[in-house]
């Protein structure tokens, strides 16, 4: 399947996407979602999260701005979400920048079953074991061990893992695919992390079958074609606050082909 045809069946079956995320991004991540042609929906109570992970086709949980209640939220969405097959997508912000948010990223692993653990180089790096340094929520130097590290991570943890710049790599534990689409808008903006994570829960969410080897597809596909936009943004943007506009009517916009074209993905 071509990646740009991974956003046909987006916007055909329009996924529900369960969001656990931070109180930075919240807005924009949902409008992303809207724009790209998904169903955002973003339920925090202790009383419900069980059910509407178990009802949406994926759940995305993001370590922004955490405290104990959304822990909490988090354990009980995610253990809902492993007992009835909805992909869990983890973005774990700012992991290594306090022992708190690595802990609490840890413990979302060991627990639970992920499709997906998506971060900047630094936050996947500490969460590997390959080192790298994290100041604030902001990538540092990624660590040349990251690929290897990476690697191994997918296949103890059975999952794919996505690590973000300004080239990003995915690997399911097999394979190892580096991507190369982008701009630099996207680090001068905040949260365009925590909405690539929501995207990757949206194509997920249109795997019906819990396998890494398509996750890893999906990943790719949300990855580019969020990349894609904001190239096609970036080219009509005088700076990072039109492009957070110019980014949403890129994403509503954008066609499969135009993804194909514009595609810059190889394997290692
Ligand atoms: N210099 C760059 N050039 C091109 N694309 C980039 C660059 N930096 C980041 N990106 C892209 O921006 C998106 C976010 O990646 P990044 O690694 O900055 O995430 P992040 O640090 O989690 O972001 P945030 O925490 O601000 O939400 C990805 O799609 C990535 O490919
Ligand atoms: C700035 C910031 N602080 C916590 S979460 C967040 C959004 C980018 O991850
Ligand atoms: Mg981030």
């Amino acid at each position: 399947m071509s990646i740009g045809s991974w956003l046909t069946r987006v916007r055909d079956q329009r996924p529900l996407v369960h969001n656990i995320t931070n109180l930075v991004v919240t807005n924009v991540a949902a409008n992303t979602l809207l724009a790209l042609g998904a169903s955002p929906v973003m339920a925090y109570a202790h009383e419900e999260v069980a059910d509407m992970a178990s009802i949406a086709k994926s759940l995305a949980l993001n370590l922004g701005t955490l405290d104990p209640e959304i822990v909490v939220a988090m354990r009980l969405a995610s253990t809902a979400a492993n007992r009835t097959g909805v992909p869990i997508v983890l973005d774990p912000v700012g992991a290594g920048a306090t022992p708190y948010r690595t802990r609490a990223a840890q413990e979302i692993i060991d627990g639970h079953q992920l499709a997906i653990l998506r971060g900047n180089a630094s936050e996947i790096g500490i969460l590997t074991g390959a080192g790298g340094s994290v100041v604030g929520v902001d990538a540092g130097q990624a660590s040349e061990h990251l690929i290897d590290a990476m690697r191994a991570f997918a296949t103890e943890h059975r999952t794919v893992v996505v690590a973000t710049g300004p080239r990003d790599l995915v690997t399911d534990g097999q394979a190892v695919w580096e991507l190369a689409n982008g701009h630099p808008h996207l680090a001068a903006i905040t949260g365009s992390g925590c909405s690539l994570t929501a995207v990757i829960g949206a194509f997920v969410g249109t795997v019906d079958t819990c396998d890494p080897h398509l996750y890893a597809e999906a990943a790719i596909a949300a990855v580019t074609c969020f990349n894609v936009a904001a190239e096609r943004a970036a080219a009509h943007a005088a700076g990072p606050g039109s492009f957070q506009v110019a980014l949403l009517d890129a994403l509503y916009h954008i066609t499969p082909e135009q993804i194909d074209e514009a595609a810059r993905v190889r394997t290692l």
